[in-house]
């Protein structure tokens, strides 16, 4: 087990006691709504809007927090929570907390330090990140980063085979230790905030770098990048993603790699049912944040329906939505092995680089162990559907 630099049972007292005996207040906003307000203020509008942005009209990011107000927890007391425990192991790996930083590609659109800033974050929390195939430092760089905290590496599947494994062995020498291939962005949502900014960042400048520097792409390349950047660059714009990928395809990459395989991206039981028939070791509940198919149900909504198809057969994980303790602790009550958290640690980042970073995912991992505490649980083991209610 990782061993974070800083507790987060008891985050809160320290807080307190810092504002009372040393009128120290924390430098940035705790909630994450105002947080998010700041990072707005502090981010230009290209980036801002391309990070909060959604699909469309915005139904589906609404729709993955109306998913939450649907349940609400139903404390039990008098259960002797004085000891507590919010570990919990993900696919073999012991974690602090069943959380983990969702792939969030060119992370330097919030930050100059970009996923480097997030990586020390990593290790000094100890929940892990799952870095981006589109990051704009190179994944070597960004495990070196993240330290002894554990890491996953995402994949957006290239169309040439070489790549894929290439980058697949790049992951495997760097110490990533599951292989997440996401499955709902072989074509860029219609992102209304993108497109009147015209603000499309992962082509020229960040993104590709994991790209410009692959031996095996280089190698399909006339020119080096370094003399053609041009011609280097449509490669890369060609090669990112392969729509034509079936679930045949996923053969390949079980053949390619010994690490836990997990499909980023269903929402529904009969895919959950195709993922566990094809071998893979896990699934991510997930809408990609309402940034894909506008319409498209809420998160949350669709993870019930995975958790009793396929529960018992592989570890079903969730993102899309998190906004604090409370919503992860529902979807753990509705069966999610972990979650991951996505925007609001970005809003961490662009307001505080790897600090604002660290307060985030510390308030995050307090509020959870709070809420389980709260709620009747010493143990996320304890938390089960019997937490819920569905509201009225
Ligand atoms: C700015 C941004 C970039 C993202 N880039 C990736 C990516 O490179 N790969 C990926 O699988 N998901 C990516 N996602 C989706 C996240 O992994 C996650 O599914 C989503 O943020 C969850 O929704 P939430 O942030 O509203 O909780 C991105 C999301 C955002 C906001
Ligand atoms: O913007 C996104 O949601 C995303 O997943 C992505 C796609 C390509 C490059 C970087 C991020």
């Amino acid at each position: 087990m990782s061993s974070p630099e800083i507790p987060f049972a008891n985050y809160q007292y320290e807080i307190y006691l810092r504002g009372s005996m040393m009128n120290q207040r924390p430098r940035r906003p705790l909630d994450w709504q105002r947080l998010e307000e700041q990072a707005a203020a502090t981010l230009a509008r290209g980036p801002w809007g391309y990070i909060a942005g959604g699909a469309g009209r915005g139904d589906t990011m609404r729709a993955n927090q109306a998913a939450f107000d649907r349940w609400a927890l139903s404390p039990r007391m008098l259960r002797d929570v004085a000891q507590r425990s919010t570990a919990r192991t993900v696919l073999g790996t012991p974690l602090p907390a069943p959380v983990l930083l969702a792939p969030i590609g060119v992370q330097t659109l919030a930050h100059p330090d970009g996923e480097l800033a997030t990586a020390r974050a990593s290790a000094r929390t100890g929940v892990p990140l799952v870095t981006s195939s589109a990051s704009s430092f190179t994944f070597e760089e960004i495990a070196e980063a993240s330290g002894d905290t554990p890491r996953w590496y995402q994949l957006y599947w290239p169309k040439d085979r070489t790549i894929a494994t290439s980058f697949i062995r790049r992951a495997e020498a760097a110490g990533y230790s599951a292989l997440v291939v996401t499955l709902d962005t072989w074509l860029l949502g219609w992102r209304p905030m993108d497109l009147d900014e015209g603000f499309l960042p992962f082509l020229w400048g960040e993104g590709n770098v994991n790209y410009l520097q692959d031996p095996a792409f280089r190698a399909l390349l006339a020119a080096p990048p370094e003399e053609d950047m041009q011609a280097a660059i449509g490669q890369f714009a060609f090669q990112f993603s392969n729509p034509a990928v079936t679930w045949e395809d996923l053969a390949f990459l079980r053949e390619t790699t010994e690490l836990p395989i997990v499909l980023k991206g269903i929402l529904r039981a009969d895919d959950a049912r195709l993922a566990a028939e094809h071998g893979v070791d896990g699934v991510i509940v997930s809408n990609h944040g309402g940034r894909q198919v506008d319409g498209a149900i809420g998160a949350l909504a669709a993870l019930p329906e995975v958790v009793d198809a396929v529960g018992d057969r592989l570890e079903v994980l969730f993102d899309s939505g998190i906004r604090g303790g409370s919503d992860a602790l529902k979807a753990l009550a509705l069966g999610a092995r972990a979650v991951l958290l996505g925007r609001p640690y970005m809003w961490g980042l662009a307001t505080g680089g790897e600090d604002g970073v660290v307060d985030v995912v510390r308030s995050l991992l307090a509020e959870l162990d709070l809420a389980m505490a709260l709620t009747g649980h010493r143990t996320i083991d304890d938390v089960d559907r019997s937490a819920l209610v569905a509201t009225p």
